[in-house]
């Protein structure tokens, strides 16, 4: 399967797929140009998470990748996944101060973007594991975009916030996008896949492959 395709798409996927001992998933062809957006939907379990991984390089499997024409097996793994960004549905905080997961200059930026995002001030003072679930993934989530990734590969970003919240976050998504970022969106919402999709049709994953449209709509 091909999204738009084109002579130098930004992300390239041929034949990626999970190694034969895991749950089949792939293999998947795929083409992702600068700006644009997949809505990824599936059922629980269909193996959304592991395609994300995949594509990171964070889980291991067979195929190839590549990034403006770039294999990426000539890239290391942190530099790969610094462009090619995986968003976990539960990131991982290493430290339980919120500033040692940022440089300098996005610290610095950060208040303004959590602003927008309906975070309180106090929040970015707050210990990690104190925070609510929704006001971690929100941090994560600026965590990702202050390091301007050319693909950010996100898993279920709003799966913990409510609508005020989640439209502040699709709102700087489609700005980012808007900026030249390229983005699968995994989502269990219809309606945000709609909203979010730009008018193309979302992607199911069903038995480890992608299809265009829906299972109940397909013949
Ligand atoms: N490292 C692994 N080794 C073996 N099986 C795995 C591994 N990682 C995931 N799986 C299995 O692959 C299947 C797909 O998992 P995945 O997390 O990708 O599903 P998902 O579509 O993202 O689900 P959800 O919507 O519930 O998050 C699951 O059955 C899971 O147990």
């Amino acid at each position: 399967m091909s999204s738009h395709p084109q002579a130098t798409p930004l992300l390239r996927l041929q034949q990626l797929q999970s190694l034969p001992e895991r749950p089949r998933n792939g293999p998947f062809d795929l083409q992702l140009a600068s700006a644009e957006r997949l809505m990824l939907m599936g059922a629980s379990g269909a193996g959304k998470s592991v395609l994300l991984r995949l594509i990171a390089d964070l889980d291991p499997g067979l195929g190839k990748v590549w990034l403006d024409g770039r294999p990426r097996s000539s890239f290391s793994g942190p530099a790969w996944r610094g462009q090619v960004m995986y968003l976990a549905a539960e990131p991982a905080w290493w430290s339980t101060e919120l500033a040692a997961h940022f440089d300098a200059a996005a610290w610095q930026q950060l208040p303004a973007l959590a602003l927008r995002l309906g975070l309180r001030e106090q929040a970015l003072q707050t210990p990690v594991p104190q925070l609510s679930t929704g006001e971690r993934q929100r941090l994560a989530l600026l965590r990702a975009l202050l390091r301007q990734p050319r693909v950010l590969l996100l898993d279920e970003p709003t799966a913990a916030l409510d609508e005020d919240s989640t439209r502040c976050v699709e709102l700087l998504l489609e700005e980012q996008r808007c900026a030249g970022m390229a983005m699968i969106w995994v989502t269990h919402s219809r309606a945000q896949a709609e909203r979010m999709g730009g008018g193309r049709p979302c992607l199911w994953l069903e038995q480890g492959q992608l299809h265009d449209a829906a299972p109940e709509v397909r013949p």
